[in-house]
C-alpha cells in the first residue's frame, strides 16, 4: 500500500533521494531522536543493483549493528517504497569515502576488494527540509507525489503487510497494569476478528506507548491465522493516516482513486496509526469513512490508533467519530515503574547482555516519559558495553547517557515552554499549535520549539505533534532558522537565553 514508484523498476536518481530522505525520515520517528542519532544517521545509499540497495556505514561495527537491529525494518520501508527491492547489502564505506573519488581511484581494501564495483554514489539529504511557501494548513510537507510515482498495487491481494515490523509481536510485548485491557483487546481481536463490538479496534494513548506495537501485533496474528491450515496469508494494509491522506490526495490528482479504493477495499485488515492526523482534512476523511464503511460491512477488521480517545478528537466529522467509538475503544496508560522494569528485562535479556538490577532500577526511574526512550537508553548502553567490551555498569550508564539524563532531570515541558513563549511575546497559548503564519506568532513558535529541542529530551515528531501535529522538518527548520537568528542578531539571542534561564530554574 506504501508504494511510491512502480514495482518493476527502481526510480531514476533524483527520485531516488527523495525516496531515501522518505524511509530515513520514517525511521527516524519510527526510533526516536536520540537512537537515530546514535546508530543511523551516518547511513548513506550507495547505489541501487538490481534487487538490491546497497547502503554504507562508516564502521564495521556500526554495520553489523544496523544490519542486526534494523536490517528487517530498513527492508521492509524500502520495499514498500520500491517494490523490486529485496534485499539491503550493508557494506563498509571505502576509505577515502567513495563520494570523494572515482571508483577506479578506490584503495583495495580487504572489504572493498570482496565487492562488486560499485556505482557512482547517490548522496541522499539527511532529512526532508520544510518547503518554503508551505500550503498545507498544518505546516508538514506538501502532500505532492507525482502522478508518475503514484502507488500501484500489483496484486489486490498481494502482501501488503510488508510495512508491518517484525518485531512488533504479542511475543515481544510486555503486559501491565497500564496495558492489559489494550492488550487483552487486541488479542480478542485477532482471534475473532472483525466480531461486533470489537470493530474497529480503537487505541489510544501517549507517545511510545506501545500503539502501533499492538496493532501491528493483531495484524501479524489475523494474517497468519489460517497459515497453520495450509490457507495463504490474509492481506493486510497499513499505513499512517498522514500516508492515507497523501496517497488519496496522489490518487484524486492521477485519476486514479476508482483503483485506489479497491485496492484498499480488497484487504482483509486496514490498520491506520496516528489517526489524529486526518484532523480537518474533510475530503480525506469522506473517503475514511466510506472505506470504513465498505470494510465492516464486509467483515474485515479495522484497528485504529490515535493520541486521544474518538470522543476527544476535535476536528473529526461526527458520523466518522461516532463509527471510530461504535467498536472497542482502549487506552494506553502511562507506564509504571514495574512496566519499565520488566520492558527493561525483557529487551536485554533479548539481546543476551546482562544488564545489572541496579542499571535497570536507575533508567526505570530517571526516563518515565516513554518506553521508546526507555529502549533507545537501554540499546546505546549495550552497544557501548559491546564496542568497548565492557559489562554494563551504573557509573557507565550515567556517563553514557548524560545527555538523555541532563534533558529528564531539568524536568520542563513542552507546555510549560510554550506558555513561557507565549506570555513573553504576548500572543494567544493557543497559537503554539494554530496553523497561523503571521511573522509576530509564526517566530515565538519557531523559539518555542528550538527551546523545546534544547531543554527536553523529546524528539522532532514528538515536539512537532505538540505544536499543532507539525511535521519534524518544519521543527528541524525551526530549530536551525532560531540558531542562524541568535548569530546574526544579538539582542534576539539575548532574548532566548533569558528565557531559557527562565525556563531552567
Ligand atoms: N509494553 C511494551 N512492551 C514491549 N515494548 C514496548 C511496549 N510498549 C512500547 N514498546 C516499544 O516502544 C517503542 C514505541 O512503541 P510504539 O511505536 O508502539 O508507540 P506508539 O504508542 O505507537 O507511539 P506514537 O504515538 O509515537 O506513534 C516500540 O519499539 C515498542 O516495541
Amino acid at each position: 500500500m506504501e508504494n511510491a514508484v512502480g514495482p518493476s523498476s527502481p526510480p531514476p536518481p533524483a527520485q531516488l533521494a527523495e525516496v531515501w530522505a522518505r524511509i530515513r525520515g520514517r525511521l527516524r520517528e519510527e526510533v526516536g531522536e536520540v537512537e537515530y542519532r546514535t546508530w543511523l544517521r551516518q547511513m548513506t545509499l550507495s547505489a541501487i543493483q538490481g534487487e538490491e540497495a546497497v547502503v554504507l556505514l562508516p564502521t564495521r561495527f556500526l554495520r553489523d549493528w544496523v544490519r542486526g537491529h534494523y536490517g528487517d525494518r530498513l527492508r521492509a520501508l524500502w520495499q514498500a517504497e520500491v517494490p523490486s527491492i529485496r534485499r539491503i547489502d550493508f557494506r563498509v564505506t571505502p576509505e577515502p569515502r567513495a563520494a570523494d573519488v572515482a571508483p577506479a581511484a578506490l584503495p583495495a581494501t580487504a572489504e572493498a576488494s570482496r565487492q562488486p564495483p560499485r556505482p557512482a554514489p547517490l548522496r541522499a539529504p539527511e532529512a526532508v527540509e520544510a518547503p518554503a511557501g508551505l500550503a498545507e494548513p498544518l505546516g508538514r510537507p506538501a502532500p505532492a507525489p507525482a502522478p508518475a510515482a503514484e502507488p500501484r498495487n500489483p496484486d489486490p491481494r498481494g502482501d501488503w503487510s510488508a510495512p508491518l515490523d517484525p518485531r512488533f509481536t504479542f511475543d515481544t510485548f510486555v503486559v501491565g497494569k497500564p496495558n492489559e485491557f489494550a492488550y487483552a483487546c487486541a488479542r480478542r481481536v485477532a482471534e475473532k476478528p472483525a466480531s461486533p463490538g470489537f470493530n474497529p479496534l480503537f487505541l489510544y494513548g501517549g507517545v511510545g506507548l506501545g500503539k502501533t506495537h499492538l496493532m501491528h501485533a493483531a495484524a501479524w496474528a489475523i494474517r497468519d491465522s489460517g497459515v497453520a491450515e495450509g490457507r495463504p496469508p490474509l492481506s493486510v494494509a497499513y499505513m499512517s493516516a498522514e500516508k492515507f491522506m497523501y496517497r488519496f490526495i496522489a490518487a484524486l490528482r492521477s485519476q486514479s482513486t476508482m483503483e485506489f479504493k479497491e485496492s484498499l477495499r480488497s484487504v482483509d485488515v486496514l490498520l491506520i496509526d496516528d489517526l489524529q492526523f486526518l484532523i480537518g482534512k474533510d475530503n480525506t476523511q469522506e473517503e475514511f469513512f466510506h472505506t470504513f464503511n465498505a470494510l465492516v460491512d464486509a467483515g474485515k477488521q479495522i484497528i485504529v490508533s490515535a493520541d486521544k480517545s474518538p470522543s476527544d478528537l476535535s476536528g473529526i466529522e461526527d458520523r466518522l467519530r461516532t463509527r471510530l467509538g461504535c467498536g472497542m475503544v482502549a487506552d494506553l496508560h502511562a507506564t509504571t515503574y514495574e512496566l519499565r522494569i520488566s520492558i527493561l528485562q525483557a529487551k536485554a535479556q533479548s539481546q543476551g547482555v546482562p544488564v545489572p538490577p541496579k542499571v535497570m532500577e536507575f533508567l526505570a526511574h530517571k526516563i518515565t516519559s516513554n518506553v521508546r526512550e526507555l529502549e533507545g537508553a537501554l540499546n546505546r548502553l549495550i552497544a557501548h558495553a559491546n564496542l568497548f567490551g565492557r559489562p554494563v555498569t551504573l557509573e557507565g550508564a550515567q556517563e553514557v547517557l548524560h545527555d538523555i539524563l541532563r534533558a529528564h532531570d531539568r524536568r520542563v515541558t513542552i507546555e510549560e515552554i510554550q506558555k513561557r513563549v507565549a506570555e513573553h511575546y504576548n500572543i494567544r497559548l493557543t497559537d503554539m499549535s494554530s496553523p497561523r503564519r503571521a511573522r509576530n506568532v509564526a517566530r515565538p513558535r519557531q523559539v518555542a520549539m528550538y527551546l523545546a529541542k534544547q531543554l527536553t529530551s523529546r524528539s522532532l515528531p514528538e515536539i512537532g505533534r505538540r505544536f499543532g501535529g507539525r511535521d519534524h522538518t518544519t521543527v528541524m527548520h525551526a530549530v536551525s532558522r532560531v540558531a542562524e537568528l541568535m548569530q546574526a542578531d544579538s539582542a534576539f539571542a539575548e532574548d532566548v537565553e533569558l528565557l531559557r534561564r527562565m525556563l531552567e530554574t
